[in-house]
């Protein structure tokens, strides 16, 4: 595999870092998750020369937020590495037995197994408490696993956790996992149902997401637990062995997992791993594996840490579930780039924590070789790939009306005649006009991590193609008041608040713009790369498939998707109109002090400090501020007794901003707030 595979599984995986870790909202499954890290860990392993520092197998979790104070844990919380075989489990025993080999072999030579401790690998989130003079001071998340979040209040409102440690002199730091039972994670999913609030996606979901609470009394509500199974600062602790360690905590009045259990060697581990893989169902809470330690605290300390994981111990994973189902119906849309994608709508089964409903079918191909059709009893798995898939159907319950599905000839969307590119599994829709592909593109050009306006919902966007108000990206710059507002259910008041978005988004950085175009490989972290390599748009436009390649961290592939997307005719019209109606295409390099560049302002009106004040505060970050109220002015900001102008601003549909309003402009685009 490539240089390029790398670099873009190091950005996947932090982006599902991110989802996971910082937003408690993950996009994958973990097991599509763990199989993509492995594939990383494989391509390290074959060229260390390509790891970056920031890969995530140097690192642990992800940022602290904001919400919470930042509190640094005493002695650092790591992760675990992941063993997924018998032979893994081995491996790592033989891994401990040549690091410890003075502490272990024989005189004869010959090595005794290593007694370890075994535990179940609960699904949840960790933390921290930190203990003075048997004193609770203060409570905190992993976090990256130097500094975590202080949430005290909330992990007080679990009952268990002992405030005090009476007699208890020194420092002393537990860790273990917060979790919700399954019990508790269906009632509060039955509640969330009745009130018609998003569901949680699954256990580890929903405890990642109370504990993380601004307000603890909601916490309180969610019923959370934790075990306890380690500790960082040890004062007064008195244990020689992991089994040891757990006893311990449990006489100080911590709560501790019942399911443990010390054994002779690495062979009787993996028999625990086994049982406890055959009732993982009937466990209480989710736990997505177990744990095997090295029982001998001392032997733990010879043995030391990696960058992110004990090397003492082994998180030994369940094996991805696999479940049965039917296929619904099969569906075929069109994607950004006409690629027509086949999708399996299923009966609902729960695999992993996630309710499957769909999977992908890729292509023609694919369901050829499955000879998949409407109807078919399939089983299916979400190990293989970022989305859940079909592995297999079992046509032994095929009915007799069964018939093969047959793949469109035409385009489902726009009925032109589809292609299949050569030598490609794919089959494409030619027609750039095809709506459904002008959709997609302007989905994608108004999501998040592209022009983030999110006034722009799916709903909108789709009237505007409809009804040819929208044909590419530029055209949303030239939509006005009257017709926005005049679409479907909008009315005038959302309507200007659409296009104050529509003009703020001409002031974001390149890097955005750049992966709002939608060129192929090159998402956000890509995009950022070229940024930070060219002065402007056009600089990249016209730079050779060599120079783009000796980007840092793009490399031929994705040069060459950069260099001939731009070279496209359609492309070049489409940046030439963008650049026209305003949007930034300069890089933030060489934009220092510009954040509001493009921006024309207008004030007008009593505020609550001189208009002068405001006039250079704007200027001195790049805006230009003007008398009067043109087409051209992006905002009008307008104080009591605002007069003329501002009528003149609601004449030409301007958006007004009051003081509260341009704050929060202000912060958004990174400037300091007038003090
Ligand atoms: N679905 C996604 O998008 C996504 C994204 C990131 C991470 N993940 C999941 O998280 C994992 C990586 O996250 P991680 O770095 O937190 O590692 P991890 O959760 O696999 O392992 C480390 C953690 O295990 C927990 N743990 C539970 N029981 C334990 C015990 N008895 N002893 C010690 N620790 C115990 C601790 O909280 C510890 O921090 C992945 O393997 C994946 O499963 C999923
Ligand atoms: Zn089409």
């Amino acid at each position: 595999m490539t240089q390029a595979r790398y670099a873009e599984l190091v950005s996947l995986i932090e982006y599902h870092n991110r989802r996971y870790h910082e937003l408690d909202d993950p996009e994958i499954s973990d097991a599509a998750y763990d199989t993509l890290t492995r594939e990383l860990r494989q391509l390290e392993a074959e060229h260390p020369e390509w790891v970056l520092p920031q890969s995530p197998t140097q690192k642990v979790g992800g940022a602290p937020g904001a919400t919470f104070a930042p509190i640094r844990h005493p002695t650092p919380m790591t992760s675990l590495d992941n063993a997924f075989s018998d032979e893994d489990l081995a491996a790592f025993d033989e891994r401990l037995a040549r690091a410890l080999s003075g502490a272990v072999r024989s005189a004869a030579g010959e090595r005794p197994g290593f007694t370890y401790a075994c535990e179940l690998k609960i699904d949840g989130l960790s933390v921290n408490l930190y203990y003075r003079d048997g004193q609770l001071q203060w409570a905190a998340t992993r976090g990256n696993g130097q500094v975590g979040e202080d949430v005290t209040p909330n992990v007080l409102t679990i009952a268990s956790i002992p405030r005090e440690l009476p007699g208890h002199a020194g420092e002393l730091e537990v860790r273990g996992e917060v979790f919700l039972s399954r019990e508790e994670f269906v009632r509060l999913n039955e509640e969330a149902e009745e009130a018609g609030l998003p569901l949680l996606k699954n256990p580890r979901n929903g405890a990642a997401g109370a504990l993380r609470q601004k307000d603890w009394r909601v916490t309180a509500s969610r019923r959370l637990q934790a075990y306890f199974y380690g500790v960082g600062k040890r004062d007064g602790v008195n244990a020689t062995t992991q089994s040891e360690l757990l006893g311990w905590l449990q006489s100080a009045g911590f709560p501790v997992s019942p399911d443990f259990r010390r054994v002779a060697n690495w062979q009787e581990a993996a028999q625990f791993h086994h049982e406890v893989t055959a009732r993982r169902s009937q466990l209480p809470f989710d736990a997505d594996g177990t744990v095997i330690k090295l029982d001998d605290l001392q032997l733990q300390g010879e043995a030391g840490f990696t960058s992110r994981a004990p090397r003492w111990a082994i998180a030994y994973k369940f094996p991805a579930e696999e479940a049965q189902t039917r296929v619904l119906n099969i569906t075929v849309s069109v994607g950004r780039t006409g690629r027509l994608n086949p999708l399996a709508h299923l009966e609902p089964r729960l695999i992993e924590g996630t309710t499957v409903s769909k999977a992908t079918l890729h292509n023609e191909d694919f369901i050829k070789r499955l000879d998949l059709r409407v109807g078919d009893s399939v089983m299916v798995h979400k190990s293989g790939g970022i989305i859940p898939e079909i592995i297999r159907v079992l046509p032994e319950a095929r009915g007799a009306a069964s018939v093969p599905f047959e793949f469109p000839s035409h385009c489902p969307e726009c009925h032109h005649e589809v292609v299949r590119a050569e030598g490609g599994a794919a089959t494409v829709c030619p027609n750039p006009a095809c709506p459904a592909q002008v959709y997609e593109r302007l989905r994608h050009y108004v999501s998040r991590g592209a022009m983030d306006i999110r006034g722009l919902g799916e709903r909108i966007i789709e009237i505007l193609v409809q009804q040819g108000l929208a044909r590419d990206a530029a055209d949303l710059y030239r939509l006005d008041l009257a017709t926005l507002a005049g679409l479907e259910r909008l009315g005038e008041k959302s309507a200007g608040k659409i296009l104050a978005q529509i003009e703020e988004s001409k002031t974001r950085p390149l890097a955005r713009l750049i992966n709002a175009l939608g060129i192929s490989f090159v998402g956000e972290r890509n995009a950022q790369a070229l940024e930070r390599a060219f002065p402007d748009l056009s600089a990249i436009a016209s730079a050779t498939q060599e120079e783009l390649a000796r980007v840092s961290g793009l490399g031929e592939t994705i040069a060459r998707s950069v260099h001939s997307a731009l070279s496209d005719p359609a492309m070049q019209d489409l940046v030439a109109r963008l650049e026209a109606a305003g949007v930034n295409t300069r890089s933030t390099s060489v934009r220092a002090g510009a954040q509001l560049a493009g921006l024309t302002f207008v004030i007008t009106g009593t505020l609550s400090r001189p208009r002068e004040e405001i006039r250079e505060h704007l200027e001195r970050h790049g805006a230009r501020v003007s008398g009067s109220v043109t087409k051209k002015t992006s905002f009008v900001l307008a104080g009591e007794d605002a007069g003329s102008k501002l009528a003149r601003a609601r004449e030409l549909e301007r958006p007004v901003l009051d003081e509260d309003a341009l704050g929060a402009l202000l912060s958004e685009r990174g400037v300091q707030l007038l003090d």
